[in-house]
C-alpha cells in the first residue's frame, strides 16, 4: 500500500482559507471523503497528486513531496474528475487512451496492447474509433477512468465520479471502482458508494471533523448536515 501524508496542511485562495492544518496519514485501500459543499474536499483530493499545491504544510505520497515531484507523484496517482470533458484531451476514444502512455516509453506493441486491454475491460472496445466528445456522459466517464488506468497508478483519486451520471450509470461506474485492485480516494456526495469502504474522512469547514470506519463517519456526516 502507498502511503499518503499530509502535515499540517493549509490552503489559501487569495485571502479565503479552504483548508487548515490538515493532519492526515492514508494507508487503506479504500478511502472516502465526505463534506458539505464548498468544505474543501476537492481542493483537499486535488492535493494528492499535485494538481493544487499546499500553501503551508506538506503532502507526500511514499515520501515524494507533491509540490517537488510532481511528475513522479502524478505516474502513481490517477485523478478522476467530476466532468469526463474537462479530462478527455484527445479526437478519438483509443487516442485518448493512448495518450496517457505518452511518456511512459513503452514499445508501441506493448503501448497498443494495453490500450487494447482496457478498453475492452470498460466495454468501450466497439467504440474505439469514435470521437471521444459524442460518447454518452455515462461512456464519457468509463474513459475518463481508462484512461488513467491505462497508465497502471497505484492509487486512484476521484473527485465526485458519479454526480453529474443517471442511477444506472452511476452504478456502473461503483461497479467498476469496486473491482480496482489501486488504492482509491473517492470524494462523494453518494454515501452509499463509501458504505463498504475502508475509512471515510469527513471535512467541514476546511478542517477533519471525524475520520473513521464508514459507519460512524457517515453517521457523524449526517448529524453534520442535519
Ligand atoms: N480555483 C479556485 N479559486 C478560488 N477559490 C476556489 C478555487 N477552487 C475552490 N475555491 C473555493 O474554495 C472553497 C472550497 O472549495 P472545494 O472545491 O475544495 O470544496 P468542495 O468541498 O469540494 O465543494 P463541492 O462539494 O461543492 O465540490 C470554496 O469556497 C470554493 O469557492
Amino acid at each position: 500500500m502507498s502511503v499518503i501524508r499530509f502535515d499540517g496542511v493549509g490552503h489559501r485562495y487569495g485571502d479565503e482559507t479552504v483548508l487548515d492544518g490538515v493532519d492526515l496519514e492514508l494507508a487503506e485501500r479504500r478511502v472516502g471523503i465526505v463534506g458539505a459543499n464548498g468544505s474543501g474536499k476537492s481542493t483537499l483530493a486535488r492535493m494528492i497528486n499535485g494538481l493544487v499545491t499546499p500553501t503551508s504544510g506538506t503532502v507526500t505520497v511514499d515520501g515524494l513531496d507533491v509540490a517537488r515531484h510532481g511528475r513522479e507523484v502524478r505516474r502513481r496517482v490517477g485523478f478522476v474528475f467530476t466532468d469526463a470533458d474537462t479530462q478527455i484531451v484527445m479526437p478519438t476514444v483509443r487516442e485518448d487512451v493512448a495518450f496517457t502512455l505518452r511518456r511512459h516509453r513503452l514499445d508501441p506493441g506493448t503501448a497498443a496492447a494495453r490500450v487494447d486491454a482496457v478498453l475492452e475491460r470498460f466495454g468501450l472496445a466497439d467504440l474505439a474509433d469514435r470521437p471521444a466528445h459524442r460518447l454518452s456522459g455515462g461512456q464519457k466517464q468509463l474513459l475518463a477512468l481508462a484512461s488513467v488506468l491505462v497508465g497502471e497508478p497505484a492509487i486512484v483519486v476521484a473527485d465526485e465520479p458519479t454526480t453529474l451520471l443517471d442511477a444506472r450509470n452511476a452504478r456502473r461506474i461503483a461497479e467498476h471502482f469496486a473491482t480496482l485492485d489501486q488504492q482509491l480516494v473517492v470524494v462523494s456526495h453518494h454515501l452509499e458508494l463509501l458504505e463498504s469502504f475502508d475509512r471515510v474522512v469527513v471535512v467541514e469547514g476546511g478542517r477533519i471533523v471525524a475520520d473513521d470506519v464508514p459507519d460512524r463517519a457517515l453517521d457523524a456526516y449526517r448529524a453534520l448536515i442535519g
